[in-house]
C-alpha cells in the first residue's frame, strides 16, 4: 500500500470510501456532521494535487433498497460548504451508467458523491462483483472510514483487490484514528472503564467478553441494559430488548464474575409510557418496569453508580448514549456520564469518546474538547480495542 501522504494525486481519479453515516433529523437536517468534517483534510489533499474524488459512503440500514430517508443527497449542500464551494457532484446511484458516467466527466478539483452503497444488499454482503463495479470508478483507492472499518462489507473489505498496491491506501482520517487508538491499546494504564450504551445491542453485545480481557469495569447503560436486566429475570416492560441474546448476557454476566471484572449495571431508569419526546415519565427501580412502560433513560441512582466508577478510572472508553439523549426528558443520563468523564479527564485519565450517536451528544453538551480523544468509530473503536485487526484496515494492507 502507498502512504498517502506521500501520494501525488494529480491526474488520478481517487475512490474515497468515508463513513458519512452522520446523524439526519426529520427534516433531513445534518445534527452532526463530525464525521463529515473529519474525512475534509483528504479530500481537500486529492483535489490540491490536482485530482477528483469519487465519494462513497452508506448511510442508516436501509434493508428495502432506495428510499428517500437514506439518500446521500441530503448531504451535498453541507459537503459543498465544508469544502469551501468546490464542484461537489451527486450520481443518484452508485454502480452501472449513471455512476460510471459522472466519474468518466470528472475533472481534476472536482468532486462526486455517489448514493447510498447499502441500497444494494451485495454491500454488506461483501459481494465481489459489486466491490468490482465500484472500483472501475477510478483509478486510485482510499479507505477513509474508520467508523465503518469493522464491517467486511464490498466498500471495505473487498474493493482494495482490484487496485494494485501502490494504488491503495489508507486517508488521513484512518490514519489518526489508528494512531490514536494504538497508543492507548498499547499503554493503557488502569483502571480502565468502558463504558457502552446505544441500541446497536446485537452488534456491540458480542464485544463485551473480548473488552473483558483488557477493561477492569465495564459499565453497561442505554438501550443494551435491559437485555442484561430481563436476564435477571426482572421486569422491564417495553424497553429494547433482544430476547436471542438472553443466554448470551447472563453468560456473560457469570464470565465477568469468574474474571473479576465488574460489570455494571444501571438500577433505575427514567420510564415513558411511549417513545416520543412529550411522553409521560416517572422515574422507577429496574426490579419492576411497569409493563407498558420503557426505559428511555438511566435514572439519577444508576448515574450516581456509574460516575464513581467512572471518577476512579485512568483509562476511559465510552460508546454508546445512555438514553435517547435526542430527546430533552431522556438527556440526563448521557450529559451526567459526560460530566463525570471530563471529571475525570481533568484529573488525568485518559478518555476516549466514540460512535455517530456518542459524538453528536458530546458535542450537543459542549463537551467535546473537554475529553482527550474523539473518534469517528463506535463499534470499530471498541473492536479494535479487543485487539481485533479490522477487516477495513486488512484489506488494505494485504
Ligand atoms: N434506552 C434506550 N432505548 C432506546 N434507544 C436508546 C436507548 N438508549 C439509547 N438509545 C439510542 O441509541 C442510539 C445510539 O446507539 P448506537 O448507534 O449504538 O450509538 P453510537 O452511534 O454512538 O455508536 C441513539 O439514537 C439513542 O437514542
Ligand atoms: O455508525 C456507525 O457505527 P457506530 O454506531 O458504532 O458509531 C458506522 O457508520 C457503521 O454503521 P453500521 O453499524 O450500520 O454498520
Amino acid at each position: 500500500m502507498s502512504k498517502f501522504s506521500d501520494f501525488n494525486f494529480k491526474g488520478h481519479k481517487a475512490v474515497v470510501r468515508v463513513d458519512f453515516n452522520v446523524p439526519l433529523n426529520d427534516q433531513f437536517q445534518i445534527t452532526d456532521d463530525t464525521r463529515m468534517t473529519a474525512a475534509v483534510p483528504t479530500i481537500k489533499k486529492i483535489l490540491a494535487d490536482g485530482g477528483s474524488v469519487i465519494l462513497m459512503s452508506h448511510l442508516g440500514r436501509p434493508k428495502d433498497g432506495p428510499t428517500d430517508k437514506y439518500s446521500l443527497k441530503h448531504l451535498v449542500n453541507h459537503l459543498i460548504k465544508l469544502l469551501d464551494g468546490v464542484t461537489v457532484k451527486f450520481a443518484a446511484d452508485c454502480i452501472g451508467e449513471v455512476a460510471e458516467k459522472a466519474a468518466a466527466g470528472l475533472q481534476p478539483g472536482e468532486v462526486l458523491l455517489l448514493e447510498n452503497l447499502r441500497f444494494y444488499k451485495e454491500e454488506e454482503k461483501g459481494d465481489k462483483g459489486f466491490a468490482e463495479k465500484l472500483s472501475k470508478l477510478g483509478d486510485v483507492y482510499v479507505n477513509d472510514a474508520f467508523g465503518t472499518a469493522h464491517r467486511a462489507h464490498a466498500s471495505t473489505a473487498v474493493m482494495a483487490e482490484f487496485y494494485p498496491a501502490d494504488k491503495r491506501m489508507f486517508g488521513l482520517l484512518m490514519e489518526a484514528e489508528v494512531g490514536n487508538a494504538e497508543k492507548v491499546l498499547h499503554g493503557a494504564a488502569k483502571p480502565f472503564t468502558a463504558i457502552l450504551g446505544g441500541a446497536k445491542v446485537s452488534d456491540k453485545i458480542l464485544i463485551i467478553e473480548n473488552l473483558m480481557e483488557k477493561a477492569n469495569n465495564i459499565i453497561i447503560g442505554g438501550g443494551m441494559a435491559y437485555t442484561f436486566l430481563k436476564a435477571q429475570g426482572k421486569e422491564i416492560g417495553s424497553s429494547l430488548c433482544e430476547n436471542e441474546k438472553l443466554d448470551l448476557a447472563l453468560e456473560l454476566l457469570a464470565k465477568a464474575k469468574a474474571k473479576g471484572v465488574q460489570l455494571i449495571l444501571p438500577v433505575d431508569s427514567v420510564a415513558a409510557d411511549k417513545f416520543a419526546a412529550d411522553a409521560n415519565t416517572q422515574t422507577v427501580s429496574n426490579d419492576n418496569i411497569p409493563a407498558g412502560w420503557m426505559g428511555l433513560d438511566i435514572g439519577p441512582k444508576s448515574v450516581a453508580l456509574f460516575s464513581e466508577t467512572i471518577q476512579q478510572s485512568k483509562t476511559i472508553l465510552w460508546n454508546g448514549p445512555m438514553g435517547v439523549f435526542e430527546m430533552k426528558a431522556f438527556q440526563n443520563g448521557t450529559k451526567s456520564v459526560a460530566d463525570a468523564i471530563v471529571l475525570a479527564t481533568a484529573q488525568g485519565a485518559f478518555s476516549l469518546v466514540g460512535g455517530g450517536d456518542s459524538v453528536a451528544a458530546v458535542n450537543q453538551f459542549g463537551l467535546a474538547e473537554k475529553v482527550s480523544y474523539v473518534s469517528t468509530g463506535g463499534g470499530a473503536m471498541l473492536e479494535f480495542f479487543e485487539g481485533k485487526t479490522l477487516p477495513g484496515i486488512a484489506a488494505v494492507k494485504a
